[in-house]
């Protein structure tokens, strides 16, 4: 299938002003200003095919929406070549931006102050979408959403997971081919989690819109992705299905359990026919145990901590995407 993303080589350094303190140092700063460079994304080469759901996945600061802007043509490369649909998507920016929809998770695109349908009315005039277009595409996804009694509320009136379907929806209406998405769940409940997922799995399926999605939750990408990146410090460290990630890097799960009183790490000295296990307290009656779930069964070790301890409650953790990069690193 053609490649309609191609990254390569690229390297982003934010230039950051140092400013020095005290009256001493007002003059210099003018004279003789200081600057410290970051490199914010390092060496990163991959490619998107058209269809492909892309989990972009890295810790806090690990260059996730640096490369998202970069690919949108907000932000430019400081080396490398970007190609989005074959051009440069900082150059050909207008163009480029009849082809992408993005939605940033923790910043709207909607206007605050005026009721959602006339934010979307803008866009329409801005991306020149006809007018039958338009109403069947907010017709069809305020419907799929649940959303349609809220286009008439101003942005600022309306919860988290209402303002992130409607900014989904603008995302949406001038037919974009390919979605960038930046934390599309972040703070939602669980309910409206799995709705917007469904509602980008139907997208992709029905439309082949293509997804480049960012996210700490390791739930949208079990439940949407076909492919995963994972970076660190801006750089890649995997490039394929999570599967195999998890095959050949995940041998823990996580345990958590909260006992009727307080136990030391010592007092646990019976788990250790268990190989491989690490405990760690979480605080004076809970204990977080990850467990090698290659080599035994999550029922072998809670049978041996009722046998043992008093057990109040336990739960298996899901386990975190921090944790995936941890063992990757
Ligand atoms: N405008 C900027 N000037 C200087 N440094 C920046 C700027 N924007 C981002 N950075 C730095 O670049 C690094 C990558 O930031 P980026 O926002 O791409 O990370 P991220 O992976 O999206 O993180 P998060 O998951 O926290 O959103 C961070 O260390 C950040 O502090």
């Amino acid at each position: 299938m053609e490649n309609i993303i191609e990254i390569t080589n690229v390297r982003k350094i934010y230039r950051t002003y140092q400013k020095k303190s005290g009256l001493k140092n007002m003059i210099k700063n003018i004279i003789y200003p200081d600057f410290k460079d970051f490199i914010a994304v390092d060496d990163m080469s991959f490619c998107i095919r058209k269809g492909d759901i892309v989990g972009y996945i890295g810790p806090n600061g690990a260059g996730k929406s640096t490369t998202i802007k970069m690919l949108t043509g907000i932000l430019m490369p400081n080396s490398g070549m970007i190609k989005v649909f074959g051009k440069n998507p900082l150059k050909y920016r207008k163009e480029n931006s009849k082809h992408i929809g993005v939605v940033f998770g923790q910043k709207s695109q909607l206007w605050w102050d005026i009721p959602a349908i006339e934010s979307l009315e803008l866009l329409k005039e801005i991306y020149k979408v006809p007018d039958c277009d338009f109403k069947d595409r907010v017709e069809k996804y305020s419907d799929m959403l649940q959303v349609k009694e809220f286009l008439n509320l101003p942005v600022r009136q309306m919860s988290l997971g209402q303002r992130m379907k409607c900014d989904l929806i603008a995302a949406l209406i001038h037919d974009p081919s390919i979605l960038f998405l930046d934390e599309p769940t972040i703070g939602l409940d669980v309910a409206t989690k799995d709705r917007l997922r469904e509602f980008i799995l139907e997208l992709n399926r029905t439309k082949k819109v293509t997804v480049f999605l960012t996210t700490h939750d390791m739930q949208d990408v079990e439940k949407l992705c076909n492919r995963v990146i994972l970076i660190n410090h801006g750089r890649m460290l995997y490039d394929g299905d999570l599967e195999s990630v998890k095959e050949k890097y995940i041998r823990y799960r996580n345990l958590k359990v909260v006992f009727n009183k307080t136990y030391s790490i010592d007092e646990l000295k019976f788990l250790k026919d268990f190989q491989d296990l690490r405990i760690q307290n979480l605080d004076d009656k809970t204990m977080l145990i990850q467990y090698n779930y290659k080599l035994y069964s999550v029922t072998d070790i809670v049978s041996c901590l009722l046998k043992n301890t008093e057990v109040a409650d336990f739960s298996i953790k899901d386990l975190e995407i921090e944790d995936v990069i941890k063992e990757v690193c």
